[in-house]
């Protein structure tokens, strides 16, 4: 890659899917630019430009051309930057695998773990659940292993990176009670893993702010899921 490339993140600063992309290219070594959204008040005109159909972040701008969609940017990113430290496994099965469960956490564990913080009492208590019990699978799925990406972290781990960090503060903001590191170890120790990897403890947000700003997300959003 040439030394006078142009990358560029459009973001948002407690957006885990942000995250995702700053960590992978950390992981390699690429410079970026990053520029903050004012996504709940007027959005750039880059941003809309960029993403014309989600208007949402992140966007990943390389050379002038848009990369929009978290986990498709990590592949265009270990797709470009192949020098170092790659991002999806090389074996066929398991890529797909690696995928079918980032899509999992995503339609799964996201979503659902968002919308339970912000949900009031039956509704809660069923999406808490229906998270826990996803999350089961994903023990299996590390069945001992220090990451997703076995040796080093992955495509997996910076896809459900985000669990490692917010969760716990989700589950502070919702009253809820989500992660038993009695009954689900492995998970409990690739948390500890990802949060402490170096490239990735800098780059985490803080806790405070971030138990603050989305207690103000769920009072907005609150009569949107109860
Ligand atoms: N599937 C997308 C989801 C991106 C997304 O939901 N971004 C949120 C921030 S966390 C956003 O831009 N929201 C503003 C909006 O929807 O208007 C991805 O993986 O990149």
């Amino acid at each position: 890659m040439g030394e006078r490339e142009e990358v560029k993140i459009l973001g948002f600063w407690a957006s885990p899917f942000v995250h995702r992309v700053q960590w992978a290219l950390n992981l390699k070594g690429t410079h970026f630019d990053y520029a903050e959204e004012d996504l709940w008040g007027e959005k750039s005109a880059l941003l809309l430009s960029t993403n014309p159909v989600h208007k949402q972040v992140p966007v990943l701008i390389h050379n002038a051309k848009p990369v929009v969609d978290s986990l498709l940017i990590l592949e265009y990113i270990d797709d470009t930057w192949t020098h170092r430290h790659q991002i999806l496994p090389t074996d066929p099965y398991d890529r797909a695998m690696a995928r079918f469960w980032a899509k999992f956490g995503d339609e799964k564990l996201l979503g659902p773990a968002f919308r339970a913080m912000c949900s009031s009492s039956e509704k809660k208590v069923m999406g808490a659940n229906s998270v826990a019990e996803s999350l089961e699978f994903l023990e299996g799925v590390l069945k001992g292993k220090k990451f997703f990406g076995v040796e080093n972290i992955g495509y997996l781990d910076i896809a459900l990176g985000w669990l490692a960090y917010m969760l716990e503060v989700w589950e502070e903001v919702g009253s809820m009670k989500i992660m038993d590191a009695n009954k689900f170890p492995c998970l409990a120790n690739w948390m500890k893993s990802f949060v402490d990897h170096p490239l990735i403890k800098d780059s985490l947000p803080p806790r405070d702010k971030m138990v603050v700003y989305f207690e103000e997300r769920c009072k907005i959003l609150a009569s949107l899921f109860n």
